[in-house]
């Protein structure tokens, strides 16, 4: 009851209804993935073979509020994303889904910077097309399962996101821009189309004209050089789902761990 209580605090729902109607709102699939054997995809294979590139870890804190923090840490690499990571954000991902109080994710970066992608070392080790395209998979399955997790997701990036870290960008229900921070999709610098599933998930966000420009010009996206649904900038208005999202980004300001203020409005 307590829990319903505090539910409904967060979510500003004023009666046990409307609070059903926001929990039938954000309710979508929290299983299931892209790819299964049926693709030929065996995850335990693959896992093997990332844990052989350690580095860094994906950290999660449970508050009791109910509000989760995802933290990509690995700064001597500006948080890129080594083999071992890749299997850690999977097992978060399974914690979360079975968090059935969770109601907000708050998805950042260590150390000021967002996420460099891949790490470029495991990437170059993985030398062959077979086990990059498992690794594709790989990700693309536990990315899904974060976007499908029934609750609301922020990534405030701070620093930069970069290739694989611009597609995790995509994986949550908003971004939110610090000062200074830029989102890049820097895949065709290196030859790359998103492997992660950024592209497919870019073009619901902005569309398919704009996702053209941003892959295919690695265009830098910056707080105010995009709309307000993209980057984080929400009209004192906004629906109430946006409003419940600086709800929760709010309160992980006041928690002092994120300097975003000026991103936000007053
Ligand atoms: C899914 C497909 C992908 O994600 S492909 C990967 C896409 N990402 C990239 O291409 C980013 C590559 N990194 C960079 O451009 C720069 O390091 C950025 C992030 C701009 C930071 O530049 P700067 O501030 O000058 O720092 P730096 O280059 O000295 O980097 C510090 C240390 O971090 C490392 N680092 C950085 N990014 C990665 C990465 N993706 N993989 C592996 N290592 C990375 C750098 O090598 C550097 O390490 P070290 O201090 O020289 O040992």
């Amino acid at each position: 009851m307590v829990l319903c209580a505090v539910r409904r605090q967060l979510l500003g729902c004023s009666s046990s209804s409307s609070c059903g109607a926001w929990a039938r709102m954000l309710q979508r699939q929290s299983s299931g993935c892209v790819y299964s054997s049926t693709h030929g995809f065996n995850p335990e294979e693959i896992r093997e073979k990332l844990q052989a590139f350690p580095g860094g870890s994906i950290d999660l804190l449970k508050q009791e509020s109910g509000v989760a923090v995802l933290t990509i840490n690995n700064p001597s690499r500006m948080n890129a994303f080594s083999g071992s990571m890749m299997v850690d954000l999977e097992e978060r991902v399974s914690q979360l889904e079975s968090w059935t109080d969770c109601k907000g994710l708050i998805v950042q970066g260590a150390a000021g910077t967002f996420c460099s992608g891949s790490d470029l070392n495991a990437v170059r080790a993985i030398s062959n097309p077979q086990d990059g395209m498992k690794m594709c998979m790989f990700m693309q399955n536990a990315l899904t399962r974060l976007l499908r997790l029934p609750l609301i997701s922020v990534a405030l990036v701070e620093g930069r996101a970069l290739g694989g870290g611009a597609e995790l960008t995509t994986a949550c229900d908003f971004r939110l821009m610090a000062s200074g921070s830029v989102i890049q999709f820097v895949h065709k610098h290196m030859g790359l189309v998103p492997g992660w599933g950024g592209a497919a998930r870019l073009v619901r966000i902005v569309g398919s004209q704009n996702a053209l420009k941003l892959l295919g010009g690695a265009v830098k996206v910056e707080p105010r050089s995009w709309p307000a649904d993209w980057t984080g900038r929400w009209s004192p208005g906004g629906t109430p789902r946006q409003r419940r999202v600086q709800t929760l980004c709010y309160s992980k300001l006041k928690a002092g761990s994120v300097n975003i203020q000026k991103d936000l409005p007053q």
